[in-house]
């Protein structure tokens, strides 16, 4: 198999006293669409800052492609091929669809913001997500799966080389789902893209991805193939069980099981 174009590895990151990220590895390789899960409060989103280099980690290192990025800032990661999308979603919401495709782009170069290149890049990338009709209206207005879909194409652009997307799939319809899982797929295979997702919707990662890499208060608890990680008995005591916790754990118990609700967990 291809190396692992983002590997992080031993990432350790502290908020007071809570241990957040304890250790933790993972990578990605082109091509490849890699599920991370976990019950809330796990450090996904604070891995996802990491990665995206919005937060810089207490110890451990990234490495982007073979070259060290630990200490590079967030601007340079994404104009390298490093994006994003948010949890919480940041779009522009007084700016139309198009203008926050324009703007994600890369503006090296001098090029105005009128300049016909970004915006025909922008109504391409729109009509690749089936997204044209949306062309003209203020993102702020958008319904939740809608917004979502926006976030996903903003993110590509610019084509990017590893996509960290951020619960995609929250507050969407079936049928969004639908698309927005074969937008990724076909950005993972067609692009060479390298995909993270975080998502609560474990059927919808359990479905989209190769591999599956689970964290549980700041450590990975297990990785391996969808089926591997449906048949873990840790994984499913951490998502369903009520999980007594050691000592040295010192998240909050209610997060605990806070993961998929019961109907989100697949039954394969
Ligand atoms: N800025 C912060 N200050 C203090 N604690 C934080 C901060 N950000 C995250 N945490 C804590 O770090 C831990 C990991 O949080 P994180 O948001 O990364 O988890 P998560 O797996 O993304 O959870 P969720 O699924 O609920 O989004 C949690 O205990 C959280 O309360």
């Amino acid at each position: 198999m291809n190396q692992p174009l983002l590997h992080a590895s031993g990432i350790d990151v502290r908020f007071g006293g809570v241990h957040a990220l304890r250790g933790v590895t993972v990578s990605v390789r082109p091509g490849e669409i890699c599920g991370l899960i976990g019950p809330n409060g796990a450090g996904k989103t604070t891995l996802f800052d990491v990665l995206s280099g919005m937060r810089r980690p207490d110890a451990g290192a990234i490495a982007y492609d073979g070259t060290d990025i630990t200490r590079r800032p967030p601007a340079w990661r994404a104009r390298h091929g490093i994006r994003r999308t948010f949890q919480r979603q940041q779009l522009f919401g007084q700016l139309t669809v198009t203008d926050n495709l324009v703007v994600a782009q890369d503006w090296r170069g001098g090029v105005r913001p009128s300049a016909g290149r970004h915006r025909q890049r922008a109504a391409a990338v729109l009509h690749d997500c089936g997204l044209d009709t949306l062309a003209g209206s203020y993102a702020g207005g958008l319904p939740v799966g809608q917004a979502r879909m926006v976030e996903l194409a903003r993110a590509l652009a610019d084509p990017p080389r590893v996509l960290l997307l951020d619960e995609p799939a929250s507050g969407t319809t079936p049928e969004e789902r639908r698309r927005l899982a074969s937008l990724i797929r076909r950005t993972a295979t067609d692009d060479d893209c390298a995909v993270l997702l975080v998502e609560h919707n474990v059927a919808f990662v359990m479905d989209l991805c190769s591999r599956v890499v689970v964290l549980d208060l700041g450590h990975v608890l297990a990785e391996g193939t969808p089926a591997e990680i449906h048949a873990n008995p840790a994984v499913r005591e951490a998502y369903l069980g009520t999980g007594a916790q050691g000592p040295e754990h010192d998240h909050d118990p209610a997060h605990r099981g806070g993961g998929p609700a019961a109907g989100e967990w697949p039954n394969v």
